[in-house]
């Protein structure tokens, strides 16, 4: 049997798909998948130029240890302009200005908005859109890590690590999509999942917090394929045991030994060691690269 080409896929897309609610662009992009991306993959383009990353990002939890990191990849590769959502900027605004300052030609800038509000997150997004003129790229960094026996666990605890981890990166990127929809030229989006939502961790008991992780991975895999014909790629990535501010805490030094243990490299991970990962999938070097997971972890889950 001849596979189907894309006009039938099409025509079956749209006979059982229920019709989209998105406005502007949406007619224009029903009409297959995208082209290549223009000629951004040409020849004349050396391989260090095609990890540049262009356009304009938003990055929440852009604030925390990993985000920040992956900020300031992002502007060293290029990109021109950044929004920062976080709901906790006291500590990060300083360093956020003195970056700034290292990148004059670019406009960073920060807003405090709660990534489990919808109508915030719509609203500010579509804010962004016309500070910075389009959104590019979308970096989910925001998460939360909770630490209870599941026997003990209160719904409103699940709920809260739910509520940011999963549901939170859902609402962005909708509301992101929408955004890339309306611009009609596609963009990146990465979701930070984590070897928690590969595998059960050890030895701390988060049952919220796994279970929001691997839900992650299949949005992503859902949304990558949706919105492939957008122009929309859909990536995660998955850090493991990481050295930064959320593995840290009264009584968590012997987690830290045994995890460190347990990795076939012999320690945790810093935060710069994610952003070559962040890079690769932002730029012209991953434009083939849709719906999969990068686990960065030093081996961690071999064992
Ligand atoms: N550090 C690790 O070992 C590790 C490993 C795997 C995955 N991750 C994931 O990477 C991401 C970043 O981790 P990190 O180590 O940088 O942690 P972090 O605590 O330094 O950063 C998380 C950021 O998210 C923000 N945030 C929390 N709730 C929010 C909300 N409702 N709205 C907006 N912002 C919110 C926080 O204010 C913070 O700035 C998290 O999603 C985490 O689950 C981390
Ligand atoms: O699985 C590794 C991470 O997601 C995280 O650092 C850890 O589980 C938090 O305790």
């Amino acid at each position: 049997m001849q596979s189907a080409t894309t006009t039938d896929r099409d025509s079956l897309t749209s006979r059982i798909l229920p019709q989209m609610t998105l406005s502007k662009g949406d007619e224009t992009s029903s009409t297959g998948p995208p082209a290549l991306p223009s000629d951004n993959l040409s020849a004349e383009k050396s391989a260090a130029k095609r990890f540049e990353v262009e356009g304009n990002a938003i990055i929440t939890g852009g604030g925390g240890a990993l985000g920040f990191a992956a900020l300031k990849a992002l502007l060293e590769h290029g990109l021109s302009g950044v929004m920062i959502f976080d709901v906790n900027l006291t500590q990060a605004q300083p360093k956020i200005d003195k970056l700034q300052k290292e990148f004059p030609a670019c406009q960073i800038h920060s807003k405090r908005v709660d990534i489990t509000d919808d109508l915030a997150v719509a609203k500010a997004v579509e804010e962004t859109g016309n500070l910075l003129g389009s959104v590019d790229h979308l970096l989910c960094f925001a998460g939360v890590v909770g630490c209870q026996h599941a026997l003990d666990m209160t719904a409103a605890e699940w709920r809260r690590v739910l509520d940011i981890n999963t549901t939170g990166g859902f609402l962005c990127a909708q509301a992101v999509a929408k955004q890339m929809v309306q611009q009609g030229h596609g963009g990146s989006i990465i979701f930070v999942a984590s070897i928690s939502g590969h595998r059960v961790n050890w030895p701390q008991p988060q049952v919220a917090y796994n279970v929001s992780k691997s839900a992650l991975l299949t949005l992503k895999s859902c949304l990558a394929a949706e919105w492939a014909r957008y122009g929309i790629r859909v990536n995660s990535l998955s850090p493991g045991y990481m050295d930064t501010i959320l593995n840290e805490g009264e009584g968590i030094a012997e987690a830290r030994k045994i995890w460190a243990d347990r990795n076939p490299l012999g320690r945790m991970g810093t935060p710069n060691e994610l952003t070559g990962t962040v890079v690769l999938l932002s730029s012209m070097q991953a434009t083939y690269i849709n719906g999969t997971d990068i686990v960065v972890d030093g081996g961690q889950i071999l064992f």
